[in-house]
């Protein structure tokens, strides 16, 4: 153990104990005075600064984050130094975190300059009797180093400390998925939504998504700078959100590709079901719910409002979209809301989008997803509202070489020419492949899947083929109708005269 009495000498250690002797003799007034006296004394002769970090700062209740920066960042550099430390799991931390003990001490060296520190406790005075656990001890962090190196140690090793631990917290902490439910509320006469959530354990990363790698690269870079875009979207007088439409057919890896981002950035995840939304006064509390740092997600957006040309051709001149109501599509029978009481608007949606509303939270990244953008109204995905939009196609070859190295850890085979020749020639799905993909038998399963996926890709090709010549006949057929009719039509003309 490091002890600051050591460092500090003894003629200095013999002084704090007198101090301290004294503390417990004379009432507290005398008591202050003292103290003033020997400290000036103290700073004549201490050649070090001493910084004190409280983890209840002098009136806080709640934990400072300074505090908790310093602890994570000793734990977990300095642990092998400490003879007696605390084991414990923060709440929503993936592992173990351990910190030094009371009057435990480590060094730290900083450009060649040491520095040690020291963890602390203050004990309450013996005629004070508090409720509060954290009024009786107070705990702190104490470092120490030489004067001549305030400005270093002030400066640089400072920051460099409080983000170190703010990112080791950041590695270490559970990602969350959220879902929005509906409950009774404390009278059991009114619905109410909420958000719930479980621990995010979604696999999927950039690595293992197949798709093109140029795309793919743009969109993590895309990411990249947002995160670290806080100070330019102030710049630009933004609000620190970005939005992604994802778009494309089934099984093509929208949904693989939401949780691809929320792992690539340690996001948490709030899966919005809009249909499930009261009105646009609980969407408005949910959005407000939600932290920073986070994925909105609404799925399947041309299901979750009704905005589609459909519908607004059969609804004449109702052009107005902040009119529009959203209705339910999918029938939820527990939350027993029906299409006429969910009043959620496009309008209550895009305010939350890019409204006044949008700026609460920051660093908020949102996501769409459709299988029908042709559907979508184009308020809604316009550039500035959804930033990037996002193919998600039908499987290439250079989306199935990603694929089999995933499922069947092979690079090259001999089948690969083959399928890349199909590849040419149909539309499948990445889910589709992957199918085909996943290992039937111990024995020989890469040849068995390699066939397994030609036999399906010739399926699909001559499923293909015989949909364009049965579209080949109908036209001929039309075309044969309309010549007869038109003869038809001749000959009538012809009577008549
Ligand atoms: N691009 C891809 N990369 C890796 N795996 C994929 C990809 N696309 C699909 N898959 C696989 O197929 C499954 C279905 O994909 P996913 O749910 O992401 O499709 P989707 O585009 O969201 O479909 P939907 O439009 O029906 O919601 C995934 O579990 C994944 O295993
Ligand atoms: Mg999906």
């Amino acid at each position: 153990m490091v002890g600051f009495l050591d460092q500090l000498g003894p003629g200095i250690g013999t002084l704090l104990l007198i101090m301290s002797t004294l503390d417990r003799i004379f009432p507290d007034q005398l008591m202050f005075n003292i103290n003033k006296f020997f400290q000036k004394i103290l700073n004549i002769f201490n050649p070090y600064v001493e910084i004190t970090f409280e983890e209840f700062p002098s009136g806080s209740y709640t934990r400072s984050k300074v505090y908790s920066a310093v602890e994570t960042y000793l734990g977990t550099n300095f642990y092998l130094q400490a003879e007696r430390l605390n084991a414990s799991i923060a709440k929503g931390s993936r592992c173990v975190a351990l910190s030094m003990d009371d009057y435990e001490g480590v060094n730290d060296v900083y450009e060649g300059i040491k520095v040690s520190w020291m963890r602390s406790k203050s004990l309450p005075k013996s005629n004070v009797i508090s409720l509060n656990a954290r009024e009786e001890e107070r705990r702190s962090y104490v470092l120490a180093f030489r004067k001549g190196h305030r400005e270093v140690i002030t400066g640089p090793y400072l920051s460099h400390v409080l983000s170190e631990g703010k990112s080791i917290a950041k590695r270490n902490r559970r990602q969350k998925l959220y879902t929005n439910v509906s409950r009774d509320d404390d009278w059991g006469d009114e619905k109410k939504t909420m958000w719930r959530s479980v621990v995010f354990e979604h696999p999927s990363t950039f690595d293992t998504l197949a798709m093109d790698a140029k795309k793919k690269r743009d969109i993590m870079d895309d990411l990249i700078a947002f995160t670290k875009g806080k100070e330019y979207y102030k710049q630009i007088g933004k609000a620190w959100k970005r939005g992604y439409l994802l778009y494309g057919p089934p099984g093509t890896g929208k949904s693989t590709m939401i949780a691809a981002m929320a792992n690539f950035l340690h996001y948490d995840v709030y899966d919005l079901e809009l249909t499930s939304v009261k009105d646009n006064t609980e969407l408005r509390k949910l959005m407000m719910e939600i932290s920073k740092r986070a994925i909105l997600v609404i799925e399947d957006i041309d299901c979750s409002l009704d905005i589609t040309g459909k519908r607004k051709k059969n609804k004449g001149d109702e052009n107005d979209l902040k009119e529009i109501i959203a209705r339910k599509v999918r029938k939820d029978n527990e939350n027993g809301y029906n299409d006429e009481n969910s009043k959620v608007t496009l309008s209550g949606l895009l305010n939350f989008i890019d409204g006044l509303w949008s700026a609460c939270g920051g660093e908020r990244i949102i996501v769409f997803t459709t299988n029908y953008i042709e559907k979508l109204d184009g308020a809604l995905i316009r550039r500035g509202r959804m930033d990037k939009h996002i193919e998600m196609s039908y499987c290439c070859f250079e989306t199935f070489k990603v694929l089999a190295k995933n499922y069947l850890k092979v690079e090259s085979h001999k089948a690969f020419e083959q399928i890349r020749l199909l590849f040419q020639e149909i539309d499948i799905s990445p889910a589709d492949v992957a199918e085909n993909l996943m290992e039937k038998s111990a024995e020989n399963s890469v040849d068995e899947c390699m066939e397994n996926l030609i036999k399906a890709l010739h399926k699909a090709k001559s499923k293909k083929e015989k949909e364009i010549a049965e579209k080949r006949s109908s036209k001929g057929l039309m075309r044969i109708r309309s010549v007869f009719s038109r003869m038809n039509r001749i000959i009538d003309n012809k009577n008549v005269d």
